[in-house]
């Protein structure tokens, strides 16, 4: 009777799987070779019967792909799932297993298209599930007790991996293959979890001003990214030139630059209304407007602090309403 009132009283926790290591198995506990995306959801909530305890459970298998084949297809339906989840007051929070790869893409994809202020978590693993010391059960643990927790609202998309919780907008992959590749090598976690607990102690003031509503989209406007280095050829930024690309990250070197030779080419793509959009190579700070480079001369845009892969899910998601140069620089200064 206790156990039944108990029960009742638990937040609504709904987890989206989507794959990676999370759900990834090898052949043995010291290999550690492995197959990403293979396990499916009820097999990886059989693992950790613990979470029962901290909310009420469903599961719902998105996808079952190693995040290296994350796509705007997937990212377009994960976000209507959740807009349609909170619409209809189905949970209280949602987790997304997902793999680590490009973890960080979909935080921020999410961040800006997730309208609820409702706790959305994404966590992985670094280790499959057939390893020794495999780190999934417990960052999934860990997931749904940040999810269930009434000051994980309206902290915007999280990651929760290796005990320690990350601003979506900042979170990025830091090591190939440690448990701890992830930080925000700006500002650090935002949250500690442990013992059953998140602790939180900064909130990022710049959560989404504006959100994109991606409900009816079924693409987005393609958006390329160029990296750059010494002695760098035109021959990249070129060969977008005559295609339907609609935006270039460049992903500069130092404050966002070019040698001459790409920035001739770049200055050809913002003339044919290609928005060029500076980031940088470096993995951490802003790219600034007017340092070494004439942004307003040329046309361009910066990616402010977002790495090049998190500036090209903004500018994507600002092309779809607009291609107005001043409100796209808004859009990454407000975000
Ligand atoms: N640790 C991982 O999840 C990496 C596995 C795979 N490459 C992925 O991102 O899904």
């Amino acid at each position: 009777q206790t156990k039944k009132k108990m029960t009742k009283t638990l937040p609504r926790v709904t987890i989206l799987a989507t794959g990676g290591t999370i759900a990834g198995a090898g052949e043995s506990a010291t290999k550690a070779a492995y197959t990403a995306g293979k396990l499916s959801i009820d097999i990886l909530l059989s693992a950790v019967p613990q979470i029962h305890d901290k909310a009420q459970i469903k599961g719902e298998q998105i996808a079952k792909i190693g995040s290296q084949d994350m796509s705007v297809e997937v990212w377009l339906k994960l976000s209507k799932r959740i807009n349609e989840i909170f619409e209809e007051d189905s949970a209280d929070a949602i987790v997304i297993t997902h793999g680590t790869d490009t973890m960080e893409e979909t935080a921020t994809f999410l961040d800006l298209t997730a309208l609820s202020d409702k706790p959305v978590v994404l966590v992985g693993a670094m280790r499959a599930s057939t390893a020794m010391s495999q780190d999934g059960n417990k960052n999934l643990l860990d997931a749904v007790i940040v999810a269930a927790d009434p000051n994980s609202q309206g902290k915007g998309v999280v990651v929760a991996m290796n005990e320690l919780v990350f601003d979506g907008r900042d979170v990025t992959k830091t090591i190939t293959t440690s448990t701890s590749t992830f930080d925000s090598r700006n500002f650090g976690p935002i949250g500690l979890i442990y013992d059953g607990k998140v602790n939180y102690y900064y909130q990022s003031l710049r959560n989404p001003v504006k959100k994109f509503d991606v409900t009816k989209a079924t693409s987005l406007p393609q958006v390329e990214i160029i990296y750059g280095y010494a002695d760098a050829s035109p021959v990249t930024v070129d060969a977008l030139l005559n295609t339907n690309v609609k935006g270039i990250v460049y992903a500069g070197m130092g404050n966002g630059n070019f040698n001459a030779a790409v920035g001739n080419s770049l200055e050809k793509a913002s003339k044919k209304g290609i928005i060029v959009c500076r980031s940088n190579r470096t993995g951490s700070g802003r790219t600034t407007l007017f340092n070494e480079v004439d942004d307003a001369a040329l046309g361009f845009v910066v990616g402010d602090d977002l790495n090049p892969q998190k500036a090209r899910i903004l500018l994507m998601l600002s092309l779809m309403e607009t291609s107005d140069r001043a409100k796209i620089q808004t859009n990454f200064f407000d975000y």
